[in-house]
């Protein structure tokens, strides 16, 4: 059992505390004050409660800390893949943080369907650090300009960044990316108009819902490629619809209309139709407004809890579900409603 020397007790309670998470219970506790003094009181722990706790803080650092899937022992040099990435330009991915709380995010490279050049990726990485750093933010629509969502990656770009050690480097890449994409602390929406093809596909699973238009197409052509989904769109479909329609959607490159993605639960909602591209934007903020109405700071919590379920292990979430409730139990929300006359119609 490792000694929880003082040195190590004090190095975990302030990675603990740097989490902002404090655990309080039966002698389990330190309060930053005691940590400031010099806590001692942080008791030895048993090699079970050490072995959970330090599984937990590192569940809890990745979750909370916006940290790096790959640490650099992986042979993930975010720089050194960021530099070739840049080679390939063409396109942007643009960003409007609204002062609804609702920002806008749009894959720009309609004379490419939409396609993401090198440095479309390294944009979009860019503005996943915007939104992971915007405290007000409460939801997020996710969008390709021009009427059609996404063609996945460049071929051009593809057919240059061919060996397997720069491709295997973009899809780690693009794997943190689009995790740090899903973990943001507000609700996310993929506007599926058009076609959304590849990592196209693999996009919109990156995000909490999708809505897709009249006519609208999400493809996984990856085996047409030769390929399976590198940017973590398998992981994700098989938690999004079940393994065995992941293994139809991919094993047959299934054309997921809205009524099949309705049927399979990869679609949460078809929009109206024309003139569906003048107002589908309207129609996705307005049905994410149903979920991101209220405080930013509650509506944050509620997805940092249910992040929380869907990733820690029952007693690292159970903790980290007792950790946001203690920054909302009494905060302005709470007390602002326990004022007035508390009534849920
Ligand atoms: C991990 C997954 C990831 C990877 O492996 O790295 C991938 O996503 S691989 C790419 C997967 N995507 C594709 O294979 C889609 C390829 N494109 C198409 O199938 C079609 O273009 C379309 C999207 C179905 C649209 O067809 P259509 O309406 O007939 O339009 P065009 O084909 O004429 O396209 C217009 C224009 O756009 C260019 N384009 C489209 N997609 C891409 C792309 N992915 N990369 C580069 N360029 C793309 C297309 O070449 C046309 O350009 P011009 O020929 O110059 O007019």
């Amino acid at each position: 059992m490792p000694s929880c020397g003082c040195h190590s007790k004090m190095q975990l309670t302030g990675i603990l505390v740097n989490l902002g998470i404090c655990f309080r219970g039966k002698g389990f506790m330190v309060t930053p004050q005691q940590i400031s003094a010099g806590a001692d009181s942080v008791m030895v722990l048993s090699a079970a409660k050490w072995h959970l706790l330090r599984r937990s803080v590192t569940w809890g650092r990745i979750l909370l800390r916006h940290e790096s899937i790959y640490p650099p022992s992986s042979g993930f040099e975010e720089e050194e893949i960021r530099e070739k990435l840049l080679a390939f330009p063409g396109g942007s991915v643009d960003l409007v943080k609204q002062d609804s709380g609702i920002a806008v995010l749009t894959v720009n490279n309609p004379s490419r369907m939409n396609a993401f050049s090198g440095s479309m990726m390294v944009e979009l990485e860019e503005r996943v650090g915007q939104l992971e750093g915007w405290m007000e933010g409460k939801g997020l629509v996710v969008q390709g300009a021009a009427g059609t969502f996404c063609s996945g990656s460049d071929l051009n770009a593809v057919r240059a960044i061919s060996s397997p050690q720069d491709g295997v480097k973009m899809c780690m890449f693009m794997q943190n990316t689009l995790t740090r994409l899903l973990r943001l602390p507000l609700f996310s929406v993929a506007l599926v108009e058009g076609r959304a093809l590849g990592g196209g596909a693999e996009l919109t699973t990156a995000c909490d819902f999708r809505l897709m238009s009249p006519g609208s197409v999400i493809q996984f052509v990856h085996k047409h490629m030769g390929l399976v989904p590198g940017w973590g769109g398998a992981t994700r479909l098989v938690g999004i619809v079940g393994s065995q329609n992941a293994l139809r959607m991919l094993g047959g490159s299934l054309k997921v209309d809205p009524e099949m993605g309705l049927q399979t639960g990869l679609a949460d909602g078809v929009l109206e139709g024309s003139p569906a591209e003048a107002c589908a934007f309207l129609q996705a903020e307005r049905w994410l407004t149903c979920y991101t109405q209220g405080p930013a700071p509650v509506i944050r919590a509620i997805k940092k809890v249910v992040m929380s379920g869907r990733e820690l292990p029952l007693e690292a979430s159970l903790r980290a579900e007792r950790d946001v409730f203690g920054t909302l139990w009494g905060g302005p929300a709470n007390l602002q409603v326990l004022a007035s006359k508390t009534k849920h119609k």
